[in-house]
Formats: C-alpha cells, structure tokens, sequence
C-alpha cells in the first residue's frame, strides 16, 4: 500500500477509508452538523456507537447528504457498536436493529463489540448500563454477530478494546473472522505489540483517541505542544495534531479523530499529501508513556477485563 493511498482493504475485501470522524461526545446538533461538515471536506468513514447517543443525528445528516447527490450509500463507510448492555445473545439482533433505525440506513458497514465485556440489561434507554457486569461470553455475542453478516445487515463485524489473547480465541473459534479490532492508539499509547499481532491475523487496527483528548491548557499531551512537535509541525508546514495523524496513517493504523469544529474536522483529513520521512516517525516512538486515557477502570476486576495482559 503506498502511504498516500486513502483506503485500507479489510480481509473480507471490503475497503475501509484510512481517516474516520469520531463522534463521541458529539452530541444533538453538534453530530449532525459535524457530520455535514465531515462528508462535505471528503471524509468518507464515520464512527458512532449505540452509546454515543447520536446515531439518528449522524444517520440524519449522512441521508441529508446522499438526497443532496453529495454520496451514494456505497461511498460512505459507517461503523457503529453494540453495547456493553446487548451482549446478551438474545438481544443482539434486536439491539443491531435500533441502531439501524436510529441510522436511518439498511445496511452498516462495520458493527463492531465495543467491549468484550457485557452487562446487565435493564432497558434500551439505560444506554450507558451501569457497573453490574455480566459474565456472558463474548464468543456466545460474536455468534449473533455473525448472523448479522447473513442477513446482509452487516457487512463486516469486528471488535473494540480486545486484547491479543481475545482476539485469538474469537479467531480459533468464529465462523465469520473480525476485520477490525478498534483500540486506542496515539503516539504516547503505540501498541507496537497489538498491532504486531494484528498484522499476524490480518486485521487492521482502528485508532481511537488519536490525539489522546488534547487539553490545551495543560500543553498535554505533550506529542502535541512540545519543543520536537512543534519543530515537527514547522518542518512539513502542518500542525503537530496532523503531524501525529499521519503518523498514525504511516504506521499502519486508521485513525478515528473527534471533532465538532469545522476548521480542526479540516485539518485532521488534510493528511494525504505529505508524508514523514523514515526519521521523524522514528522520532515519535519517544512519546510512548504506556499510559492508557481510556483504561476502563471501573471494569478492572472483570474475568474479561481486556487490559490486565501486557497486549
Ligand atoms: N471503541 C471505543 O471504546 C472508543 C472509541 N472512540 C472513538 O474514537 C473517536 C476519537 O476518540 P476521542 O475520545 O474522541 O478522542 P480524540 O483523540 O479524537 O480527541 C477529541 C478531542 O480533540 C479535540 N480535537 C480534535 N481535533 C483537534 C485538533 N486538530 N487539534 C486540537 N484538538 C483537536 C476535539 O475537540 P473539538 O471537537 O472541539 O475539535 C476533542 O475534544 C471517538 O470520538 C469515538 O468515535 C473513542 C474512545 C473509546
Ligand atoms: O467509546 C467510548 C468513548 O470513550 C468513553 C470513555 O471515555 C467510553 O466509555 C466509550 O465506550
């Protein structure tokens, strides 16, 4: 794959593009305009979740945009996931199918687990659930999963904040093997590791927290307002979030940045016409700290607990 190129192909041979919007924390107003904006500046790859509370604004905005010629459906890849309170193999389907109204679509592109582990049901609007967690195995959720493909409602399943060990076990034991595993990953949480074992088993690993939710008034984290990315950004005439971005592209992975503003949705997709040369993206293995932003840790005593392992 040349470095420039803007899609990723999945084992199944479906393409994926190399940048997506993520969503989280958009909400209202806020998803749809972002979304709009985000198909508008090309960006081709959305990703929500049952938990974000957004996937009708995003659906919205995603069907304002093919009734406006901008997109067909087959040009947009939209990924969203089933929640921690689905996991049970009864609901999954059903659970796929509000977020599938909620979407407005017929189809998703990529449905993804967002945990491995799940937890107790009490209603569809409980959407976060509660820290009742459940012992359902994920391999029983992943079998439903793979229904989905069947019915063509689907057309890629995959996972989210799965561990090496994990991933193995769905990959011994799926009928329908995951295209993705979505992870966080930014410059100070390389997952060189992971990605090691998921280049292996040819899945493409999924960024999120590409730009490890920057607080600029604390300079942090530091691969965005220190002395070196700052002298990074001067030298490729980019900012240092875009420096990281395409670091992120040059090393393999797809990056997931959020953002409700029109001038950073820009800048984090102008990516694709420079790159790092071989040097400064060894530079940035520096910035790896092994802390995670995201760790989950109010599921820290769960059997399933992903982050216990080394990767
Ligand atoms: N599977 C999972 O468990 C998880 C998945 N995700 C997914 O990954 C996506 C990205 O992760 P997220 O947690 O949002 O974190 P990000 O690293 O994408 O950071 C988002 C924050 O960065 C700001 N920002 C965006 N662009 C820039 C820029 N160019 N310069 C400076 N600041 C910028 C945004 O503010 P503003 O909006 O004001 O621009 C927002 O506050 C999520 O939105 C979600 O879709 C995230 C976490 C867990
Ligand atoms: O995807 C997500 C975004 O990050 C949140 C934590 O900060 C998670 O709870 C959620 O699952």
């Amino acid at each position: 794959m040349s470095n420039l190129t803007k899609k990723r192909v999945l084992n199944n041979g479906q393409e994926m593009p190399i940048v997506g919007l993520g969503t989280w924390k958009s909400f209202e107003s806020d998803a749809y305009h972002s979304t709009k904006a985000a198909i508008d500046i090309g960006y081709r790859h959305i990703d929500t979740a049952f938990v974000y509370e957004n996937e009708q604004e995003v659906g919205k905005a995603i069907l304002e945009k093919i009734a406006e010629g901008v997109i067909k459906r087959e040009d947009i890849f939209v990924t969203t996931k089933l929640g921690g309170i689905h996991h049970d193999p009864e609901i999954v389907e059903r659970a796929f199918r509000l977020s599938l109204t909620n979407l407005g679509l017929d189809y998703i592109d990529l449905y993804l687990m967002h945990l491995p582990i799940g937890q107790k049901f009490h209603n569809d609007s409980n959407v976060h659930g509660t820290l009742e967690l459940t012992d359902v195995d994920y391999l029983d959720t992943w079998r439903e999963m793979e229904k989905l493909v069947d019915l063509g409602l689907a057309r890629s399943i995959g996972l989210s904040n799965f561990n090496a060990a994990q991933t193995e076990r769905v990959l011994q034991n799926c009928r329908i093997k995951p295209v993705v595993n979505q992870v966080e990953c930014h410059p100070a949480f390389q997952q060189q590791q992971l990605r090691a074992h998921a280049k292996k088993h040819d899945l493409v690993i999924c960024a999120y927290c590409p730009l490890a939710r920057p607080q600029p008034a604390r300079h942090w984290p530091p691969f965005l307002y220190d002395e070196h990315a700052q002298q990074l950004a001067k030298k490729y005439g980019r900012t240092a979030a875009q420096i990281s971005l395409r670091y992120l592209i040059q090393i393999g992975v797809v990056p997931l940045p959020k953002s409700s503003n029109p001038k950073r949705i820009a800048e984090n997709f102008n990516v694709f016409d420079f790159e790092l040369d071989a040097e400064d993206v060894a530079s940035m293995e520096k910035y790896h700290t092994g802390v995670r932003t995201v760790p989950f840790s109010g599921m820290a005593g769960h059997k399933y607990y992903p982050f216990n392992d080394e990767y």
